[in-house]
């Protein structure tokens, strides 16, 4: 498997502006959700099987009613590539699909 290289800062910029509610955290990029508590553990499966299917994973952090989503490329050094893009466009649909608002 490739690993794509690391992004510079305005590919970066330019990548999440495509992307509304994804902002940058140092070297990953990161979303949060709100649902019920029950619906963000349902949110992290099928975002889990989402993330084996394409072979990149996000970081989770779920709380009460909020889940947040954080991705870097760990094989690229843990920096940001179009994988974690690639990733963010996969948990947007899925969380919209499951009804989750922006946070
Ligand atoms: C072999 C396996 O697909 C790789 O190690 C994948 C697994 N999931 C991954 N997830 C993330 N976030 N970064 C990686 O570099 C990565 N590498």
């Amino acid at each position: 498997m490739s690993v794509p290289a690391p992004l510079a800062d305005a590919e970066v910029d330019e990548l999440l502006e495509a992307l509304p509610g994804w902002e940058r955290d140092g070297d990953a990029i990161r979303r949060t959700y709100t649902h019920t508590y029950h619906e963000c553990l349902h949110l992290v499966m099928y975002v889990g099987a989402k993330a084996r299917e394409i072979g990149h994973h996000p970081d989770i952090d779920i709380r009460w009613q909020r889940v947040t989503f954080s991705s870097t490329t760990h094989d690229a050094g843990d920096k940001i590539t179009l994988k974690d893009f690639e990733l963010a466009r996969q948990i947007d649909v899925i969380a919209a699909a499951h009804g989750a608002k922006p946070a």
